[in-house]
């Protein structure tokens, strides 16, 4: 039974709360450079009183972007700006996070506001995706992919070790490995996506083979007394829901034996054609049965987003921590909203900086009079 202000263990790290700021992209680094921007947008995040704070889907090589815009974690420059902004969140008395990935055939893309479609084949910025076969996800991201050899997989599995020990040594403390979204991990486990014959295509063990060999280099050098995490698509809303929700627990369970120590439940993403009921909690259902059948901790976003659902989904233990994303985006203070919510006393004392707490719990806004 536990409450959104409670504390939160796993291996060697405690989270001040159950509430987690996921990763976000930002859309603004150069080269995969963070700057000021993030200098300042994950910090904010953490002084705004969440338990962990989870930087953006970072590319573990150049390719790996989603758009020209993306943080990236292969080379020093990245992991020495990404060392900044650990000390950041931390200072902000926050846990440091950080997500990495590889976009896949989804790569290359104009950012959201500029067409969220594929660049252009002759412009300059664009580059050739690759994926587990020459399948193009298709509506606004049509470019088809180029298949990958096994030299491909080896090397792209190494740079996820790479990127994992340069956030290891830039002092996050937290490692969540994207194998959501329609990326390049979950192409390998989706059959829209992945159509090989060789190991890594076929049955639930060919598709799921890049994910758990990659999650094994990866937990080789990602301290063991550190958390890591995988976001994993574990519904896609097309049509093959129970098929691919026991994949997603049998899948989960494999992780477990391979050093996971948290599941981030997520959608697939992985075809255009999905028909998503978007609605409160939509995922939960489906993170509270892997936790209970793979014996795993769990957490979910989408939509997990009042102060009602928060209390009851961990009340009862469908999830151990809940991400709020839209809800930071628009108030980064948002635990400060929600221990006032919930009536908590001094919700300023509970969530926020001294600078702030003595003031906002001691004189009311006129509206609170
Ligand atoms: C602007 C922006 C950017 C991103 C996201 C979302 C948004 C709004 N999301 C998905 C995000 O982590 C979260 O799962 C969704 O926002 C759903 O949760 P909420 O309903 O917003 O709490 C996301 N997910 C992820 O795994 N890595 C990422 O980098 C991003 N980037
Ligand atoms: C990197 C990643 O996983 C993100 C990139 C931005 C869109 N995200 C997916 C998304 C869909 C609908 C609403 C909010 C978010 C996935």
């Amino acid at each position: 039974m536990a409450n959104a202000f409670d504390t939160f263990t796993l291996k060697d790290i405690t989270l001040r709360n159950r509430i987690v700021v996921p990763p976000m992209c930002q859309y603004q680094a150069v080269d995969g450079v963070p700057n000021q921007w993030h200098e300042i947008h994950y910090p904010s995040m953490a002084r705004g009183g969440a338990g962990l704070v989870i930087v953006e889907a970072t590319a573990v090589s150049p390719e790996g972007r989603i758009s020209p815009g993306c943080t990236g974690l292969w080379n020093e420059t990245q992991a020495g700006k990404m060392a900044g902004i650990a000390a950041g969140i931390k200072r902000a008395g926050a846990v440091p996070g950080i997500q990495i990935g590889h976009a896949g055939r989804k790569a290359s893309a104009n950012v959201p506001w500029q067409g969220d479609d594929h660049m252009a084949e002759d412009d300059p910025r664009a580059w050739q995706t690759i994926s587990p076969s020459a399948v193009p996800f298709g509506a606004n991201l049509p470019r088809v992919p180029r298949e990958m050899t096994l030299e491909d997989i080896k090397r792209v599995q190494d740079d996820f070790v790479g990127a994992a020990r340069r956030a290891r040594d830039a002092g996050f403390e937290w490692l969540e490995l994207h194998f959501a979204h329609g990326y390049l991990a979950q192409s390998f486990l989706s059959v829209h996506a992945n159509r090989r014959t060789d190991g890594y295509g076929g049955d639930l063990a060919g598709r799921g083979r890049f994910m758990r060999e990659t999650l094994a280099a990866v937990r080789e050098v990602w301290p063991e007394r550190l958390p890591l995490a995988v976001r994993l698509g574990v519904i896609e809303f097309d049509g093959r829901d129970e098929e691919t929700v026991a994949d997603a627990v049998s899948l989960t369970r494999d992780f477990k034996s391979l050093g996971l120590d948290l599941l981030d439940a997520s959608l697939g993403f992985t075809t255009p054609e999905a028909n998503i009921p978007w609605g409160p909690a939509l995922v939960v259902p489906y993170a509270a049965r892997i936790r209970k059948e793979a014996g795993i901790p769990v957490s979910a976003a989408w939509n997990v987003d009042t102060p009602e659902i928060i209390r009851d989904v961990l009340a009862d233990e469908r999830l151990d921590l809940v991400m709020l994303g839209h809800r930071h985006l628009s108030n980064p203070h948002y635990p400060y909203t929600l221990a006032k919510a919930y009536g908590i006393e001094n919700p300023g004392w509970k969530t926020l900086p001294e600078s702030y707490a003595h003031w906002l719990d001691r004189y009311k806004a006129s509206d609170e009079r």
